[in-house]
């Protein structure tokens, strides 16, 4: 067949997709409209993750899986956009991985929201601002973020959807690698390829910013300056890229967890995450987790943080397989809160399979 003819095609092709996409999109209004009526969300991540896992499963190829997905987000980022818009608060400034997962995540139906902190997504999704909030809560390489972990047990809101978000970092300088003095990022980049920096930059001071953003303009302005930055936070600069993928670990990935106000239904394949401290005596962790054992709930992340009391006493967060409204989720929760000086449910969310 001639190019013309294949091209022709395609054309008529995307003519049945619009019309489709359309009557898919009329579809979306008439479910944004009884949702208005019976005062219920729009956003509904476990239905998202039904109808994902369902068009994943029923892809014939040659369309890869991630193109697929990646498509489908932003078909449903333009159905919530007619069903109600949308605001979603997030780390800022723009540019940020925090940004970058908003867009991944939600897709560009979406108004983003940067703000200057992790506890101000809290607050603006608590005080209504903000529809949803999206914060990073823990890293392959360097681990959790706690003041997530903090504003968890302090805010008013619940874990509504996760996240992962490959992190792959890129070194900016309008200098070669031999020129390079000084390196600006934000904490964590530095964090994730210091192997890296030490191999590579182990003369050149290492200065901490309030983000990968922040570095891209500073480093701008410097000529033996370098950032270490997403791609997203690069966009803007005429900063030539010096080296790629310069993360020590190749799986270089950050969670993030979507934070609002409702509540999710089951999905049968979900996760719930929580909080609880107790008063030490002998044997009491061993105790408090003893509930899932016996309900046969299995664990997917445990890690402490000290009380701000300064006594050593913990808050112990924990993820675990299953649903709040699971009966063996709902009595081992039961058991384990009768033990318990504190206990908080975060949520109970579609689990993301890596
Ligand atoms: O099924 C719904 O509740 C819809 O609003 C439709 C739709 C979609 O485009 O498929 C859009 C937004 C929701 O988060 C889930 C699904």
């Amino acid at each position: 067949m001639s190019i013309e003819n294949l091209r022709t095609g395609i054309d008529e092709i995307d003519s049945e997709i619009i019309r489709l996409l359309n009557r898919r999109c009329e579809l979306a209004r008439q479910i944004g409209a009884w949702k208005h009526e019976n005062n219920l969300p729009i956003y509904v991540p476990e239905r998202e993750q039904q109808l994902l896992d369902r068009l994943a499963d029923h892809n014939p190829g040659p369309l890869d899986r991630d193109s697929l997905i990646a498509i489908y987000r932003e078909i449903m980022s333009a159905a919530i956009k007619l069903e109600q818009p949308m605001n979603i608060a997030f780390l800022g400034p723009e540019g940020t991985f925090s940004h970058q997962a908003v867009l991944e995540k939600f897709g560009r139906g979406v108004t983003c929201q940067p703000v200057p902190t992790i506890a101000d997504v809290f607050s603006a999704v608590e005080a209504g601002r903000a529809d949803y909030g999206m914060v990073p809560v823990e890293n392959t390489t360097e681990g959790v973020v706690n003041p997530t972990l903090d504003s968890l047990t302090e805010a008013n809101v619940r874990i509504v959807a996760e996240f992962n978000l490959p992190v792959h970092l890129l070194l900016y300088s309008a200098s070669p690698l031999s020129e390079i003095r000084c390196v600006y990022s934000h904490q964590q980049p530095l964090g994730q390829c210091r192997e890296y920096l030490r191999a590579n930059l182990p003369n050149a001071t290492l200065i901490e910013v309030t983000s990968t953003t922040r570095a891209v303009e500073l480093a701008e302005r410097e000529r033996d300056a370098a950032a270490i930055s997403g791609k997203l936070a690069g966009d803007n600069t005429d900063l030539p890229v010096v080296a790629e993928n310069i993360e020590d670990n190749l799986r270089n990935i950050t969670r993030f967890l979507v934070i609002g106000k409702q509540e999710n239904k089951p999905t049968g394949d979900d996760k719930t995450s929580m909080c609880f401290a107790f008063h030490d005596r002998a044997g009491a962790l061993y105790d408090a987790l003893r509930p899932f054992r016996n309900h046969n709930i299995s664990m997917t992340m445990i890690e402490s943080r000290p009380l701000k009391s300064g006594h050593w006493e913990y808050n112990f967060f924990v993820d675990i397989r299953g649903h709040i409204s699971d009966p063996e989720v709902a009595a081992a929760c039961a058991e384990l809160k009768s033990d318990c000086s504190f206990f908080k449910v975060f949520g109970s969310y579609p689990r993301i399979q890596n």
